[in-house]
């Protein structure tokens, strides 16, 4: 049978990029979906601000939905001190499968913990199962009509701290209308966007930062 997309972003990956070198992992994914096939990854230019966010929080935890094949997910690990934690969670199994490959091409396997199933149902596990109190940054990429519900999941479940930063992607396309209402004004949250493009299109897309104010 036909392979999949993931699993032919994954052979650009093992051909192109140097083991244990993340920056050419990020640079053969992007090389690939720029001029072989496009792939849902965040991509460079989003990618970019994605990094600034991450390096000015500092985050000791992080929390990832939405690992697709890994691209964000060596992104954020690449610019993490050796102590600290990210995990990620992919619903489908086989995108995870590739997640854990891209990541351990990488050289960070030891960093991140790939998690399989469903952000609704593992989230009131994660305090329990890692032993953590609160995420100090969370990257939304996954289901666009769950940000808001799971973002209200991690308050309930006691997972965001003040100061806890909140990055969404794809706020503008496919878009988050509902949970960009709700981080825009609600008290809580001290939100603001970034203007970008759809990853490797001249679609207007953006992230939207939003800084968790305490309960
Ligand atoms: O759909 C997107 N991502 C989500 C994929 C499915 C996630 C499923 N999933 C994973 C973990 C998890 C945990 N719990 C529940 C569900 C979970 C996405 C789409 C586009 C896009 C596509 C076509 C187009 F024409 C324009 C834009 C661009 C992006 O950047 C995207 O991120
Ligand atoms: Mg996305």
């Amino acid at each position: 049978t036909r392979t999949t997309r993931p699993q032919r972003l994954l052979q650009a990956v093992s051909i192109n990029a140097v083991r244990g070198d993340p920056d050419s992992v990020i640079k053969a994914i992007d090389h690939f979906c720029k001029h072989t096939e496009w792939a849902m990854n965040v991509g460079d230019e989003k990618g970019a601000i994605l990094d600034l966010v991450v390096m000015e929080t500092c985050p000791s935890t992080v929390l990832e939905l939405g690992t697709y094949c890994g691209y964000s997910t060596v992104r954020i690990t690449r610019l993490l001190p050796p102590a600290t934690k990210l995990i990620t969670v992919e619903m489908n199994p086989e995108y995870a499968h590739v997640a854990r490959q891209v990541i351990q091409h990488a050289g960070l396997q030891d960093k991140v913990c790939v998690l399989e199933g469903e952000s609704a149902d593992l989230i009131p596990k994660m305090a329990n199962m890692f032993g953590i109190q609160a995420f100090d940054f969370v990257f939304l990429d996954h289901w666009k009509d769950h940000y808001l519900p799971d973002i209200r999941l991690l308050e309930d479940c006691g997972l965001l701290a003040q100061g806890s930063v909140v990055l969404a992607d794809n706020v503008v396309c496919p878009g988050a209308p509902d949970y960009l209402n709700y981080v825009r004004y609600n008290l809580k949250y001290s939100s603001r966007f970034y203007q970008a493009h759809l990853e490797y299109t001249r679609v207007l897309d953006g992230l939207e930062r939003s800084e968790y104010q305490g309960d």
